[in-house]
């Protein structure tokens, strides 16, 4: 099985690590296509893949066109791979945004998934919720979940309304992560720690509570009253939190993140 990866960005080039190491693939190289000759002298170096500029010299050896550009780049790519493609071929999107009906239009295949990973999956703790369409026969799919899963774990959704939902909470989740363990840096540093000590003490607090988490059957709300002495420090921030509602704050910015996705998929 032939498998291309359009756009050597950062899911792109993830995907294709990834899939490279699948047995499914019986040790056939991935075929890598960018537009930048930088990228291409890099992807030259790795003997794994097979780098390409023109679409028409590798559309349509694939099997699998897996679609990891921009979203805004997606319809100049339809109209230049529109006549080199089949209908046995299969496109893999996860373009955020870029809905079903768009890549059958813009492709004219009816075989296709589309996708939603997060950026964990550079190192093989990604999560990718995904959909194919009816076309799509079981089998395929379980080949596609197979290549998904080389990134990480995966979920099967039942309605495009979960791929835009999932990338409010698993594909944009990572940078609300992010975003707290910057405001809890910049607390430990106005306390007086050091930039390194701050660093620290944050990301052992977070890699140490997700496993924790991980490891039991506990709810986050349990593990709460777990570190929550009565009348304690805990507690006391937990108050605070509450007072300034950032609870409900942190669900509408992944509502926001949710909106834009279904916004994206309007235009
Ligand atoms: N980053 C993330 O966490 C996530 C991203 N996504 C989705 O993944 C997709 C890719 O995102 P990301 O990897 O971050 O983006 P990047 O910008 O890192 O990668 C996109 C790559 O595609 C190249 N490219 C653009 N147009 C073409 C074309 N016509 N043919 C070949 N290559 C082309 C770009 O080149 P150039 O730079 O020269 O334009 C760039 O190298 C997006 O659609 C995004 O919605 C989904 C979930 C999470
Ligand atoms: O920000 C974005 O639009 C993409 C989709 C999810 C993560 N990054």
């Amino acid at each position: 099985m032939k498998v291309l990866v359009i756009g050597a960005g950062n899911m792109g080039l993830t995907y294709a690590e990834g899939m490279s190491k699948s047995k499914r693939l019986n040790n056939e190289n991935i075929m890598v296509l960018d537009k930048s000759d930088e990228k291409l002298k890099e992807l030259n170096e790795i003997s794994y893949f097979d780098a390409y500029k023109e679409l028409g010299d590798c559309v349509p050896k694939a099997d699998i066109i897996f679609i990891a550009v921009k979203p805004y780049h997606s319809e100049s790519l339809f109209e230049e791979i529109k006549p080199l493609l089949n209908s046995n071929q299969m496109a893999v999107s996860v373009m955020a945004g870029v809905t079903i009906e768009t890549i059958k239009a813009g492709t004219g295949l009816s075989k296709v998934v589309r996708a939603m990973p997060n950026l964990p999956a550079q190192i093989g703790q990604g999560l990718t919720s995904f959909i194919a369409t009816s076309d799509v026969s079981k089998e395929e799919v379980a080949t596609v979940e197979d290549l998904l899963n080389t990134t990480g774990k995966s979920i099967q959704v039942e309605s495009e309304r979960f791929i835009d939902a999932s990338t409010g909470i698993s594909g944009s989740g990572p940078a609300y992560v992010f975003y707290f363990m910057q405001s809890m840096m910049e607390a430990a540093e106005k306390m007086g720690f050091s930039k390194n000590d701050a660093t620290l003490l944050v990301s052992q607090t977070f890699k140490g509570a997700v496993e924790l988490f991980n490891q039991s059957d506990l709810t986050p709300q349990s593990w709460m009253e777990r570190v929550a002495s009565k009348g304690g420090t805990t507690q006391a921030a937990l108050d605070s939190m509450d007072n300034n509602k950032v609870n409900a704050l942190i669900q509408e910015a992944a509502y926001a993140a949710f909106n834009r996705a279904v916004e994206l998929g309007k235009q």
